[in-house]
């Protein structure tokens, strides 16, 4: 469609104008030109409400104070240096606990589900960072309200995934409300999560050492003055760090296994490499990263072949512009089309290979500043989580390389098409696999 309609192309879903921007120069002009008119977020009644918590949460808040006070509060208190390498004890031991699942799950050659595998570990790995819980895999059973809580995060994805009528046609929100989803919401899924978020917030209020944070929930309580956050504030950003932590990397994770999978001689070539870096018999370690070049073009191309977010997040204009001679109406949402751009012929050779090679030795940075690989997307609304997001992907790639060759089970090869739901391109199908101890 890209190429037909051109890099920006209009279409109206209802009373609602949108935008896509299919080029690295249009995403240039979109997210560092028109950074700050681009910056909002259009508000859809139903699923905005579900998940910004009552429109209290960062990842749907309107460009304005809120928002910069709490991407404040995460820059400078939550995803900083030195916050990053304080959970590198909790990475070592939930990759430790994942890897022995692996093991017994792998053993004779028995194929298993990678997926539902790297759901649970990734859940585990950012509910310990959060708030020092695990709600997979532990011999205490769950409380009742932890029980609500999780199932309550079930029925969000199943209504993330549906397109409510009343948002693009008002005239239609009788359709929506027939449909129970407002009920289920404020009967189900918000006192779910109110209540045990509450209670932990509770539970960390009566024994936090300000000097020595356990979790983010420690940290977000010692704040004070201008960047006090109310409960509420605090259940809201849970929410989103959750929701934009697990699936984001779990969907890198399947993708990459799949395309090692498909791509044994990739697979072959980060094996040398982890065997002449780190060894057979040494543990992989957090430190030997910056030393695997390989297993980093690795990370890039999954990026950017497989972006998880293909149209990114939706961004918004409040008033109109004109942007490379085109006049954007007032209250058009934006969409930046990353699975395009990172596919472009223009840009990339051979862009539906596989080939880290690419990018080895070339200063290609994931960060934002190349608007031909923008897999975290750029500018201000940028994702907040990429020095969580690095050494979460990297890491457990590198330790499920380190440790195990990866095949599909004999006859049933590996389905490589995309599944998008909720903005998400996920892998279509479980990934069943088989892994064989180095
Ligand atoms: C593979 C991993 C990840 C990918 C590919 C990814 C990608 C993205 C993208 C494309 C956006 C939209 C940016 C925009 O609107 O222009 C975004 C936003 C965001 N991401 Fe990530 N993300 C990942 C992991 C994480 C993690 C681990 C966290 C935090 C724990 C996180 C937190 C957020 C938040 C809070 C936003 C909203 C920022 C805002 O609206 O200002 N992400 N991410």
């Amino acid at each position: 469609m890209a190429r037909k309609y051109g890099p920006v192309m209009s279409f109206r879903l209802g009373v609602r104008p949108h935008i896509i921007i299919s080029s690295p120069e249009m995403a240039r002009q979109v997210l560092k030109e028109h950074d700050v008119e681009f910056a909002s977020r259009p508000l859809f009644s139903t699923i905005s409400r579900l998940v910004s918590h009552n429109f209290q949460d960062l990842i749907f808040a309107p460009h304005g104070e809120r928002w910069k006070m709490l991407r404040r509060v995460c820059g400078t208190e939550l995803f900083t240096a030195s916050k990053v390498s304080h959970f590198a004890s909790t990475r070592k031991r939930e990759l430790g606990a994942f890897g022995a699942i692996v093991e017994a799950s792998a053993k004779d050659g028995h194929e298993f589900d990678l997926s539902s595998m790297l759901h649970e570990y990734f859940t585990n790995l950012m509910t310990c960072v959060l708030f020092g819980r695990k709600f997979y895999g532990t011999d205490t059973p769950l409380t009742p309200e932890a029980e609500a809580y999780k199932a309550s995060w079930a029925i969000q994805a199943k209504e993330s995934r549906r397109l409510f009528a009343g948002d693009y046609i008002p005239a239609m929100r009788w359709l929506d409300t027939l449909r129970g989803t407002q009920n289920r919401l404020k009967n189900e899924v918000l006192p779910a999560r109110s209540r045990f978020l509450e209670a932990v917030i509770e539970e960390h209020a009566k024994d936090f050492d300000p000097e020595n944070p356990r979790d983010f929930v420690d940290v977000m309580l010692t704040l004070g003055g201008e960047d006090k956050l109310s409960n509420d504030q605090i259940i809201a950003l849970l929410q989103d760090l959750l929701l934009a932590g697990t699936g984001t990397s779990k969907g890198t994770i399947e993708w990459a296994i799949s395309e090692l999978i498909v791509n044994p001689r990739v697979q072959e070539k980060a094996h040398e490499e982890l065997d002449r870096v780190v060894g057979r018999d040494r543990p992989l370690e957090e430190s030997h990263l910056n030393d695997l070049p390989y297993i980093q073009a690795i990370v890039k191309e999954v990026f950017r072949k497989r972006p998880i977010a293909p149209l990114g997040v939706p961004h918004y204009n409040d008033r109109e512009v004109t942007l490379a001679g085109y006049t954007i109406p007032a209250h058009t949402t934006v969409l930046v089309n990353i699975w395009a751009i990172h596919h472009d012929p223009s840009v990339w050779s051979d862009p539906e290979l596989f080939l880290p090679e690419r990018f080895l030795g070339s200063d290609h940075s994931v960060l934002g500043n190349d608007f031909d690989l923008l897999p975290f997307s750029s500018g201000r609304r940028r994702c907040v989580g990429i020095p969580l997001a690095m050494p979460h992907v990297t890491l457990t790639l590198a330790y499920l390389l380190h440790r195990w060759s990866w095949r599909s089970p004999l006859g049933k090869p590996i389905e490589m098409a995309e599944l998008a739901g909720a903005g998400i391109a996920g892998v279509a199908s479980p990934r069943i696999v088989c892994a064989s101890h180095r």
